[in-house]
């Protein structure tokens, strides 16, 4: 199946860049990155007022009263999604095609690179627990930074040259880093989308990537020991009992965060698509 890419590209950063890329799923599914700018990255654009409605509804108690608070996360996060990415996204496909594009091993490889330091700089962060509570989510079976080595050791010895990390994602790093120590509630959220956005639309991502370029190798980036759903069960139970003691204000200021995650996130996936 054809992966098709359509993208309008600004030359100011306050431009949308979208990029639609088809036929991911069996339903179709499209990337569509909005950009706005906000420290140093093009930001997807979930809009400002849909959050606010979206954490405004948790503190009012109309999720929180149901919901435990992962899926509150979860609820926002797939209300970030599109349409054609998730039956539960809530944001429209927008941006004309311009183009067509393949996802090409290049830029793949800048993804893996940026996807390594990202899921490390996460594990360093909850084996130094700094905060007591990171401590509970190591060696949860969900870490993927040694799994990354081994594909880039592979690809390397394959004979593919391994790029040194994208700006973007070592500012994310970093970015990371500094919310660890002063932020917890809202480095919760990355953790989280982190994580749990790869077990679902990044593997999906993966397989068909990988039928597509990889001659349907199947990177150990998306093989997990033991069974997945137990193991993101066992996280989902972590990550509640962790939050059952925060207030409304600091879940909110987790909820708030989705945004942010999903503004990186989807600025390294969308580079898979786009010669950037
Ligand atoms: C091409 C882009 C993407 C596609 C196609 C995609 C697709 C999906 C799909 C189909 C699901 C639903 C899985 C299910 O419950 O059956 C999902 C869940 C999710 N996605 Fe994405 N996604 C994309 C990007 C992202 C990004 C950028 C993030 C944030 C880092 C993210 C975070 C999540 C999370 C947290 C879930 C919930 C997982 C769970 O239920 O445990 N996704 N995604």
């Amino acid at each position: 199946m054809a992966l098709t890419a359509a993208a309008t590209l600004g030359s100011s950063p306050l431009v949308p860049i979208f990029v639609t890329a088809a036929g991911m799923n069996s339903s179709g599914m499209s990337v569509s990155f909005g950009a706005r700018s906000v420290p140093g990255i093009s930001l997807a654009i979930h809009s400002r007022r849909r959050r606010i409605v979206a954490v405004g509804a948790a503190a009012r108690g109309e999720e929180a009263a149901e919901k435990t608070f992962v899926e509150e996360m979860r609820a926002v996060a797939m209300r970030m999604h599109t349409k054609d990415q998730s039956s539960e996204g809530e944001k429209e496909q927008r941006g004309p095609s311009l183009s067509e594009l393949e996802p090409n091993l290049e830029a793949y490889l800048r993804f893996l690179v940026d996807s390594k330091l990202i899921f490390q700089t996460l594990e360093n962060i909850v084996d130094r627990a700094a905060v007591p509570w990171y401590g509970e989510f190591r060696n949860t079976g969900l870490e993927r930074s040694e799994a990354l080595k081994k594909d880039l050791k592979w690809l390397s010895e394959t004979g593919h040259t391994i790029p040194e990390p994208s700006a973007d994602d070592t500012r994310y790093a970093s970015y990371l880093e500094k919310l660890s120590e002063k932020d917890q509630h809202a480095f919760f959220c990355h953790y989280y989308n982190m994580y749990f956005g790869q077990s679902a639309g990044g593997r999906m991502i993966g397989k068909k990537i990988a039928d597509k370029i990889l001659n349907k190798k199947e990177l150990e980036f998306y093989k997990w020991e033991g069974t997945l759903s137990e193991l993101l069960q066992n996280v989902r139970e972590k990550l509640n009992q962790v939050a059952s003691s925060w207030t409304r204000e600091e879940k909110n200021r987790c909820l708030e965060e989705t945004e942010t995650s999903f503004a990186y996130s989807g600025e390294r996936l969308r580079k898979i698509f786009t010669r950037a």
